[in-house]
């Protein structure tokens, strides 16, 4: 199929249907976020607007990437997170690539944002959903970064059916520069199991589909049934 993979500054148009790809780590987190229960995640433009829809909201939560902050309450690590008590929250989320890119196709009628924890899922979502080609945004290194692309072309060889072997992919993701840099404590807000994490393919059984709720932009978990091993 005829996939395109774009990075965030080459996004024109409203795409038909649009897969926002962060491995490392905003939607790693998202996902880890979820499992712990949070109900659903607002996608902030800024963290000023991040920090006044918490103050607006009574009991919504914050989280950024970069060093932990004042007004925030967590920060953009799938290791840190999954200790958080998050369950039955509302979690607004700014980071550098993944809020951005998700936003940035906000109005295509179908986004999922994805990442190797939920990469089955996904590609099994658009499956069912007869999706056709799909506009992967690749949201690191302005469409280079090796761990988005990755696993951006995991999820589209998955679409088209059979086995597909993550471990080349997910070799890519471990050797790429995001990896060395968080493995090197050159990212803030930083976990030593974040890398790992990141890794996990297919650690939950759900996609995350964002849509517009008003005036906001909210990923929620869409679960997907496994397929069972005689009918693959
Ligand atoms: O927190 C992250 O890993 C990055 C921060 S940066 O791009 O390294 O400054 O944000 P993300 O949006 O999750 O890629
Ligand atoms: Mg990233």
């Amino acid at each position: 199929m005829d996939h395109h993979f774009v990075g965030i500054p080459e996004v024109t148009g409203v795409p038909r249907v649009a897969v926002v790809i962060d491995v490392m780590r905003a939607f790693t987190v998202a996902a880890w976020a979820f499992s712990r229960g949070v109900e659903r995640i607002v996608l902030a433009s800024t963290e000023s607007e991040a920090l006044a829809l918490k103050e607006s909201h009574s009991g919504w939560l914050a989280l950024k990437d970069g060093a932990p902050a004042a007004g925030f309450d967590a920060v953009n690590s799938p290791g840190l997170l999954r200790s958080c008590d998050v369950a039955g929250r509302t979690l607004v989320q700014k980071t550098t690539a993944g809020t951005v890119g998700a936003l940035a196709v906000a109005s295509a009628p179908l986004v999922l944002c994805a990442s190797f924890v939920v990469a089955g899922p996904t590609a099994r979502f658009l499956q069912t959903k007869d999706s056709g080609p799909v506009t992967f945004v690749v949201t690191g290194e302005g469409g280079q970064a090796d761990e988005d692309l990755a696993c951006a072309e995991y999820i589209g060889q998955c679409m088209a059916g059979g086995d597909v072997e993550a471990a080349p992919y997910l070799h890519r993701a471990r050797t790429s520069r995001a990896a060395a840099d968080l493995a090197g404590g050159l990212r803030s807000g930083y976990h030593p199991d974040d890398v790992d994490l990141c890794l996990e393919i297919d650690r939950f059984s759900f996609a995350m589909m964002a849509r517009q709720e008003e005036s906001l932009t909210v990923l929620r978990p869409v679960a997907v049934p496994d397929i069972p091993s005689s009918l693959r």
